[in-house]
């Protein structure tokens, strides 16, 4: 399917049509006054000249807000009744209130805003009464010109009108972007459920490949970020979206601004962590996946397996909190704290704290279990109590403090800064007393960790942490220097954290993200049909319930990516793992699946690339099963007059055109057409479940055209 042309045709398809196309002139008339008003600093003048200022700066602020919506003002409309009144409210991206005429527009993600994507009829309006829902219509508008009207739902024309399904059919027939887009204008009913699910619960939506999962995190965190949110409103640079690779963060990170997101923190769960232990130098392994890929012993596997899953138990988090706790018992032992101070009027006074009594306060810090950690929790006490003690006055108390500073510096230094979250993770893994000590793993357990099924598995030469050792680190550093959002020296808690293919988070790191960020502000989106890594995530969405009271399991049924064709094509590989396999796409017709096979791979790639591209497709993937393949199969692919750009690291990013990369890299992003290259047997081993999962993630990254190549056979199942 060609992508659609930038200038789209105008439909006159509508009875309504001039009389919408007028609104839409006033509309476009009514902001651009407005903007001009708020423009003109001599207009926005308070009493004074520093009012003045502030006003002109706020007014500027508005204007440029404002801006970039007038092209396009509102996608579509509600036509409502409230206490036997009827008006027709414009939906938008951004709110608009005309000051001096009927143009307003209300925001796509206001309570209001919501009535639009529903299936409601009925509502409650804030002043009460009851509200009826009598139309919806989708309005296209592009460069201030209305296109297309389509009606969704008409009580005249006898209530649903198929409208938005033809909608959502005509969005998904145009091609794929270089970036993630939002659906502003065709969420659809379950999707806004999810999306709107009231803030400050936490929540995993689950749903299948190509469901929008990854895109309405996005669009929970804007809305998220509405004044309507009250208590729970998120500041988008208090926010972080933990994605699986810096590749796919780079690219879900184009929908931010469109969604007015532009500060949230994209990033990756291994960037945020050794970010946190302050390593970024850190090489970070996952050799457990080389020994599960590699290794043919099924019991070293299942041992690798077992030890990897231990490592994210969340009972981990206590049996750190206990370690810790023994440790700094030892180190206070011979302790004491004896400083004369100067307090002013009174000369020196001495505060004392006895071994008893730094044990007393070491006690009370595990019991506030405070976010920024234990050191910091323990240095606070102390001056609190030394204040209290001397009866300190408010005016003298930073003078007070900071002749204490020194001496407790130096009690901390010795108590808490003796280790490292790294070494000390390392010695307690290698400790069976240590393991024992908070009695939360069975012998059994304790013995599997002591054992080293990785051991054939070579190191990189510096530093290095495998993934399955960093949740423990990060508990580590949660009580030894804190865990949260860094703000200058200290640490807030994050206002709101997403967390995408959250199949492959370990309970533990859940545990460990619930505390760095506010109580209910966690939204989780994964499929656990889709894990490719189960020895580092949880068995079922029940273990992370566990670990986030109150979370909600949320279900997208649908699913969006793909023509049928495509969908049919992923469906029978993937019920070869999954008997959940079963999903309901969205019923999209497309050209056929293309098969090329026999013969000169290169030959046989270079000629889909050209099919690909006389069907009119400009973004296209040759995906293949390792980063060396794509290297290896970039440069040959030269000599057949096919220039693809290689994506095989995680500094590259994708711009569009014509790319080769290896699946792990391809997981997550899409392409109008995709290639699978070498899609056989030896190239993904029939036998492997692991394999499977890969081969399914090849097939389902395309669009709208999707090609099969083999040298020789193809796989069995998509053959
Ligand atoms: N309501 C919608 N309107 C239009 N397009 C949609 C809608 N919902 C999802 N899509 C499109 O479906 C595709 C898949 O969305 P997304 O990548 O968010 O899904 P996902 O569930 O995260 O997939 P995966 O599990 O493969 O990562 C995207 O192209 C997205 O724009």
């Amino acid at each position: 399917m060609p992508a659609a042309s930038p200038r789209r045709p105008q439909i006159e398809n509508h009875p309504e049509f001039d009389l919408e196309a007028a609104h839409l002139s006033g509309t476009v008339a009514a902001m651009l006054r407005q903007i001009e008003f708020w423009e003109d600093r001599e207009r926005n003048a308070g009493a004074d000249l520093e009012t003045s200022v502030i006003m002109a700066d706020e007014a500027g602020e508005h204007a440029a807000m404002l801006s970039p919506h007038v092209h396009h003002p509102y996608f579509g409309s509600l036509k409502v009744r409230v206490g036997g009144r009827e008006q027709t409210l414009y939906v938008g991206k951004h709110a608009f209130q005309d000051v001096k005429g009927p143009h307003h527009v209300v925001g796509w993600d206001s309570e209001v805003g919501s009535l639009f994507y529903t299936q409601e009829l009925t509502w409650t309006p804030r002043r009460g009464g009851k509200g009826t829902i009598r139309r919806r219509r989708q309005l296209d508008v592009m460069q201030k010109r209305l296109l297309r009207v389509t009606d969704l739902y008409d009580d005249e024309q006898g209530g649903d009108t198929g409208g938005r399904e033809e909608v959502l059919l005509r969005r998904l027939n145009e091609g794929s972007t270089a970036g993630m887009r939002d659906v502003v204008e065709t969420l659809q009913p379950e999707q806004n459920e999810a999306m709107r699910f009231p803030a400050g619960t936490p929540v995993i939506i689950q749903g299948a490949a190509g469901s929008g999962k990854t895109t309405i995190g996005f669009h929970r965190l804007a809305w998220m970020t509405n004044a309507e949110r009250g208590v729970h409103r998120a500041r988008p640079e208090a926010c972080m979206v933990l994605m699986p690779n810096r590749v796919l963060a780079a690219y879900a990170a184009r929908i931010l601004p469109e969604l007015g997101l532009d500060s949230v923190n994209v990033t990756t769960p291994e960037s945020w962590a050794v970010g946190l232990l302050g390593l970024e130098k850190l090489e970070v392994t996952d050799r457990t996946l080389t020994l599960l890929l590699t290794d043919r012993d099924n019991t070293r596997r299942a041992l690798a397996w077992r030890k990897a899953k231990l490592l994210g138990d969340a009972r981990m988090l206590d049996v750190v909190r206990t370690h810790l706790w023994h440790k700094w018992i030892g180190a206070l032992r011979g302790h004491a704290l004896s400083e004369a101070l100067e307090v002013p009027g009174r000369g020196l006074v001495t505060f004392s704290l006895d071994e008893a009594a730094l044990l007393e306060i070491l006690r009370t810090v595990f019991a506030q279990d405070s976010l920024d950690g234990y050191r910091a929790a323990f240095r606070r006490e102390v001056e609190e109590r030394a204040l209290e003690a001397l009866r300190v006055p408010e005016e003298h108390q930073t003078g007070v403090l900071r002749q204490l500073s020194t001496p407790l510096t130096t009690l901390l230094g010795r108590v808490f800064a003796s280790t490292t979250p790294v070494t000390e993770t390392r010695r307690l893994l290698s400790s069976p007393e240590a393991l024992k000590a908070s009695s939360l793993l069975t012998g059994r357990e304790i013995q599997l960790l002591q054992t080293d099924p990785l051991s054939g598995i070579p190191t990189p030469r510096r530093a290095h942490a495998d993934v399955t050792e960093l949740p423990l680190m990060l508990a580590m550093q949660a009580f030894m220097g804190g865990i949260g959002r860094a703000v200058g020296r200290t640490l807030e808690p994050f206002d709101h954290v997403v967390l995408d293919e959250a199949q492959d988070y370990s309970p533990l790191l859940y545990a460990l993200l619930g505390r760095a960020t506010r109580q209910g502000h966690l939204t989780a989106l994964g499929d656990m049909n889709q894990g490719m890594h189960g020895y580092k995530g949880p068995n079922t969405w029940d273990a992370v319930r566990g670990v986030l009271p109150g979370a909600q399991t949320l279900t997208l049924s649908r699913t969006y990516r793909s023509t049928r064709q495509i969908t049919e094509l992923g469906a029978r590989i993937a019920s070869t793992y999954n008997r959940a396999a079963d999903v309901q796409g969205v019923d999209r017709d497309g050209a056929e699946v293309q098969r090329y096979q026999g013969g000169n791979e290169l030959e046989l790639i270079a000629r889909a690339v050209k099919d690909a591209q006389a069907a009119g497709h400009t973004n296209i993937a040759i995906v293949t099963r390792r980063g060396l393949d794509a290297e290896r199969l970039s440069e040959a692919l030269r000599d057949f007059d096919t220039d693809a750009q290689p994506i095989t690291t995680q500094e590259h990013r994708f711009k569009g055109g014509l790319v080769i990369l290896p699946v792990n890299l391809a997981k997550g992003l899409e392409f109008s057409a995709a290639i699978v290259a070498s899609a056989d047997t030896e190239t993904y081993d029939d036998s492997t479940e692991y394999e499977r999962r890969l081969l399914y993630v090849s097939a389902s990254r395309a669009l709208h055209w999707l090609a099969l190549v083999s040298a020789g056979q193809l796989h069995p199942l998509i053959a």
